[in-house]
C-alpha cells in the first residue's frame, strides 16, 4: 500500500476512517452533495486540522519537509478561483517546489499548456486555469495525487484527455489517483475501485461495477443504473 490513513477524522464532516489506497490504481470517491467527499480527501492532505494519521511509503506525511510533502501527496482543490497576477508557467512552477520536474515543457504540452505558459492566470478562462492547476499537481511527480472534481468546467475533449491522463499517472507513473466526481459515468468509466460516502462515512467500497449495480446507490442517491441510463430510483 502506497498509502495508509488511521482513524482520520474531521469534527462533524468525516467520521472516523481507515483507508489505504494502492499505487497505480485510480479510486474514484462518490457521494451526493456534503457527503463527505472533499473531508475525506482534506484529512488526506491534512488540511483542516485533521485527527489521526496519514503514511505514504511508511512515512507520516505530518513529519514530512515541504518538499517531501509536495512528492509524497499532492491535493488538487475544486475551486478554480485563483486570480493570481502570475504568468500561468510560474503557477506551475510554483507546485515543483525543488522537485526538479525534469520534462516541464513536455508537461505544458501535455496538458496543452504551450499555448497557455506565458498567460496571466487571472485572465484565463475557468477550464484553462483547471489546465494549469492540474499541470501544477502533477509536477511534483507525488506518489499520490488527491483530485477534487478534476474534470469539473472542462469541455468534453478536455475531460477526456484529462482523465486518460489521470489512468497514465495512474498507469504509468505508479501512482495512487483518488478523484472526487458528481458524474457516475466517469468513474464507471475510469475507476479501478470505487467508493461510496454518505453523511461523512464510507458506506461502499470496491469494484465499480458492482458498486453501481448495489442497492446502496439508490439508496444514497436516490438513482438507479438501467439499460437506458440512469434514472430515479
Ligand atoms: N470548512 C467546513 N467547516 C465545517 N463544516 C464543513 C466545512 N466544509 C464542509 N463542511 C460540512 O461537512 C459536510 C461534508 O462536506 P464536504 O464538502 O466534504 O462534502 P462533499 O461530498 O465534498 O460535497 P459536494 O459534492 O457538495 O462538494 C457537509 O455537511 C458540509 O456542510
Amino acid at each position: 500500500m502506497i498509502l495508509t490513513a488511521r482513524t482520520v477524522a474531521l469534527a462533524g464532516r468525516l467520521e472516523p476512517t481507515d483507508f489505504q489506497l494502492e499505487a497505480g490504481k485510480i479510486t474514484c470517491l462518490i457521494g451526493p452533495n456534503g457527503s463527505g467527499k472533499t473531508s475525506l480527501l482534506h484529512a488526506l492532505a491534512r488540511i483542516g486540522k485533521p485527527a489521526g494519521t496519514v503514511e505514504v511509503g511508511g512515512k507520516d506525511v505530518d513529519r514530512l519537509a515541504p518538499e517531501q510533502r509536495a512528492r509524497a501527496l499532492t491535493y488538487l482543490p475544486a475551486s478554480r478561483d485563483i486570480a493570481w497576477p502570475l504568468l500561468a508557467r510560474d503557477v506551475v512552477m510554483l507546485g515543483a517546489a525543488g522537485a526538479g520536474g525534469g520534462d516541464r515543457e513536455a508537461l505544458f504540452a501535455s496538458l496543452g499548456m504551450a499555448e497557455l505558459a506565458d498567460r496571466r492566470m487571472d485572465r484565463l478562462s475557468t477550464g484553462e486555469r483547471a489546465r494549469v492547476l492540474l499541470a501544477r499537481a502533477l509536477v511534483a511527480r507525488p506518489n499520490v495525487l488527491l483530485l477534487d472534481e478534476p474534470t469539473a468546467n472542462l469541455d468534453p475533449l478536455w475531460k477526456i484527455r484529462m482523465m486518460e491522463r489521470l489512468s497514465d499517472e495512474a498507469g504509468i507513473g505508479k501512482r495512487a489517483v483518488m478523484i472526487a466526481v458528481h458524474d457516475l459515468d466517469m468513474a464507471a468509466a475510469h475507476a479501478d475501485r470505487l467508493i461510496v460516502m454518505q453523511g461523512g462515512r464510507i458506506v461502499a467500497d470496491g469494484d465499480p461495477d458492482l458498486v453501481l449495480d448495489d442497492p446502496v446507490i439508490p439508496a444514497v442517491f436516490g438513482v438507479k443504473r438501467t439499460e437506458a441510463g440512469w434514472e430515479m430510483a
